[in-house]
C-alpha cells in the first residue's frame, strides 16, 4: 500500500536542516500500523507528505505501487484526519459528513446522506445529525470527524493522533470500537500517536520516528487479537512497552 524508501524533508526556511532524512518503511494492505516518536520528530510532515499536501524533497515514495513525485497525484486518494478534528462550526453534523461527498460529486446526494445516517447509527451517534460540532461532547466530535473521514471511501486512512485530548475512560470506549470498525472494514491504517499502550494495543507494527538522519525502527506487535485492555498487564505486553520506552528514551537522548 506505501512504500517510503530513504524519504527526507527539509522546509524551504531551513534547507540544511531536514525534519528526517533516511527513512524507509512498508504498509501492507489491511495492516494497522503506529507512528510514534518524539514531538518535533517529523510524524505530522510525513502524513502530510503521504496524503499530498507537501512534496518530499528526497527518497522515493510509492503509494498503491505508483512513483508520485507529485503531491497533487495522491490528493483525494487517501483519507486523511489532522490533530484538530475541523470540524466546521456553521455546518450542522450531517453536513460536515456530507463533505467528501460534495467535493467527490460521485454518486447521488440521497444516497450519500442515507450512508452517513447508517454510519451515524453504528457509530452509536444517532439523534445528532442536525446538531452543530459546539453541541457535542470531544469523543462524539472525534467519532464524527472519523465517520468524516471513513465517508470519503479511501481505503487507506491517515490518523493522526485521533484521541489525544480524551480521557482515558472515553480513550478506551473509542479503541474497542475502532478496532471493530477495523476488523470488519478491512481499511488501512496509519496513526501517530504518544501514548505507548495505545499503539501497542492496535497496531500490526509499530514504527518509531527518531527525526533528523536518525531514521526509524521497526516492532511488531505479536499478541494475538481480538485485543483487550487486560492484556496490558500480560508479561509480554509489559516487555513490548519496557523495550518500546527504553527505545523511545535512547531516540531522545
Ligand atoms: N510550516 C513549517 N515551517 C517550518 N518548520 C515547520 C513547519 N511545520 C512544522 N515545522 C517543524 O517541523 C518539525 C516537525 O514537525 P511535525 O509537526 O511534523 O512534528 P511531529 O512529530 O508531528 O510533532 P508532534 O508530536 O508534537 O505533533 C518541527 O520541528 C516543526 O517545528
Amino acid at each position: 500500500m506505501i512504500s517510503i524508501t530513504n524519504l527526507s524533508y527539509a522546509f524551504s526556511t531551513s534547507p540544511q536542516m531536514p525534519v528526517f532524512s533516511r527513512l524507509s518503511m512498508n504498509v501492507r494492505r489491511g495492516e494497522f500500523i503506529s507512528i510514534v516518536g518524539a514531538s518535533g520528530c517529523g510524524k505530522s510532515t510525513l502524513f502530510k507528505i503521504i496524503a499530498g499536501l507537501l512534496r518530499h524533497t528526497g527518497g522515493e515514495l510509492k503509494v498503491h505501487g505508483m512513483i508520485s513525485d507529485d503531491p497533487s497525484s495522491r490528493l483525494g486518494q487517501v483519507a486523511y484526519m489532522p490533530q484538530q478534528d475541523l470540524l466546521l462550526p456553521w455546518r450542522t453534523v450531517m453536513d460536515n459528513c456530507l463533505l467528501p461527498w460534495e467535493l467527490k460529486r460521485k454518486g447521488s446526494k440521497a444516497v450519500a446522506v442515507k450512508n452517513i445516517r447508517e454510519m451515524l447509527d453504528r457509530f452509536g451517534l444517532e439523534g445528532t445529525e442536525r446538531l452543530y460540532p459546539q453541541e457535542l461532547s470531544g469523543g462524539m466530535r472525534q467519532r464524527i470527524a472519523m465517520l468524516r473521514t471513513l465517508a470519503a471511501g479511501n481505503e487507506l486512512m491517515l490518523l493522526d493522533e485521533p484521541f489525544g485530548a480524551l480521557d482515558a475512560i472515553t480513550k478506551r470506549e473509542l479503541h474497542r470500537w475502532l478496532l471493530e470498525l477495523w476488523s470488519s472494514l478491512k481499511q488501512t491504517v496509519l496513526f501517530i500517536t504518544h501514548d505507548l499502550e495505545e499503539a501497542l494495543l492496535l497496531s500490526d507494527r509499530i514504527y518509531l520516528m527518531s527525526g533528523g538522519s536518525g531514521g526509524v525502527q521497526e516492532f511488531s506487535v505479536d499478541i494475538p487479537r481480538p485485543r483487550h485492555y487486560r492484556m496490558n498487564y500480560e508479561p509480554k505486553f509489559i516487555a513490548l512497552r519496557e523495550n518500546l520506552e527504553r527505545r523511545l528514551h535512547e531516540s531522545i537522548y
